[in-house]
């Protein structure tokens, strides 16, 4: 069963639509990369699907039951700012969450702050450094037993080496749980090494949806002369131009000149030929008015 479907969802904050038209259905047991530039309304998608936002427009659905204002007893969410109560010590935090939570495994979570982050129980949340911080709300968003995981920029204010510990512990109950994992997150390249699916989110639609190897492997990157650029055959996503030489990304690229490069694009290339068409299509509306 799809761990999260959306039909037709939108979500509108006063006057202006944040989210339009969005449905998709996520496989289930994949890591879910959810992209977009700010302001696009991930945070918003993410919230909807905890049940802490209602849509305006549309229904969310988790394991195929509908969200109606709570949280699905199947899914865990961490939000961006990390809500944790600082002046409590790791071990107080944790026994409180275990107290909040119907359904709990101490030991999930104590396998998780003891094996992979050697996390100092005795020490207060607020005097974690960010890492260890995200690293205990990981853990303790585990300790549900989530067959749905939804993280919110969990990357963000981590350096290298606590990006990975968070991705380590995330993988680690992906393959011991076959965990469902819903990440928002503008580090394509770190995401690009653990994520199976991407959906991306921008102008409040989803721009592309589908397995990041099969949703590469349908585009190309195309380098040559600009004064050929009719020439090349295929549905053209966004191009950056010079004088003498265009760069195109295509979806189902067709003939390709002689005189043309053509290679598969990176996550990164990917996702940025995308944000360039929103902003050109935006720009060309906002010259209309
Ligand atoms: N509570 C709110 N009230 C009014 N507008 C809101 C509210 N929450 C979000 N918005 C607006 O909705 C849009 C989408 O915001 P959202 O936070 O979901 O985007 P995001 O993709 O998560 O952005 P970022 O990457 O910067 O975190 C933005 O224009 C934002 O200003």
């Amino acid at each position: 069963m799809n761990p999260l479907t959306a039909d037709a969802v939108g979500k509108r904050y006063r006057s202006r639509w944040a989210l339009r038209e969005c449905s998709f259905a996520l496989p289930e047991g994949k890591v879910v990369a959810l992209a977009g530039s700010n302001g696009a309304g991930k945070s918003t998608l993410l919230r909807m699907a905890a049940g802490l936002v209602r849509p305006t427009t549309g229904e969310l659905a988790v394991f195929g039951t509908p969200v109606r204002g709570r949280i699905h007893p199947d899914v865990a969410f961490l939000a961006q700012n990390r809500p944790l109560y600082r002046d409590f010590t790791v071990r107080e935090l944790v026994r409180a969450c275990a107290a909040m939570n119907d359904r709990w495994s101490a030991d999930r979570v104590h396998d998780m702050l003891g094996s992979i982050t050697r996390v100092d129980y005795d020490a207060k949340v607020g005097t974690l450094s960010a890492g260890a911080r995200t690293q205990v709300a990981i853990a303790i968003a585990l300790g549900r037993l989530p067959r749905l995981l939804l993280l919110d920029e969990p990357l963000s204010d981590l350096d290298p080496l606590a990006r990975d510990e968070a991705l380590r512990i995330i993988m680690t109950d992906v393959a011991d749980r076959g965990t469902t994992v819903v990440m928002s997150s503008h580090l394509l390249s770190e995401l690009r090494e653990v994520c199976d699916h991407i959906l991306l989110v921008d102008e409040g639609r989803i721009q592309l949806d589908g397995d990041i190897e099969e949703v590469l492997a349908r585009h190309r990157i195309l380098v040559g002369p600009s004064a050929e650029e009719s020439a090349v055959g295929g549905t053209l996503i966004s191009g950056t131009r010079t004088e003498r030489q265009s760069t195109l990304l295509l979806r189902e690229a067709g003939s390709v000149p002689a005189s043309w490069a053509a290679a598969e694009p990176d996550l990164e290339s990917l996702v940025m030929g995308y944000l360039r068409a929103s902003h050109e299509r935006r720009s060309q509306a906002r010259d209309a008015q």
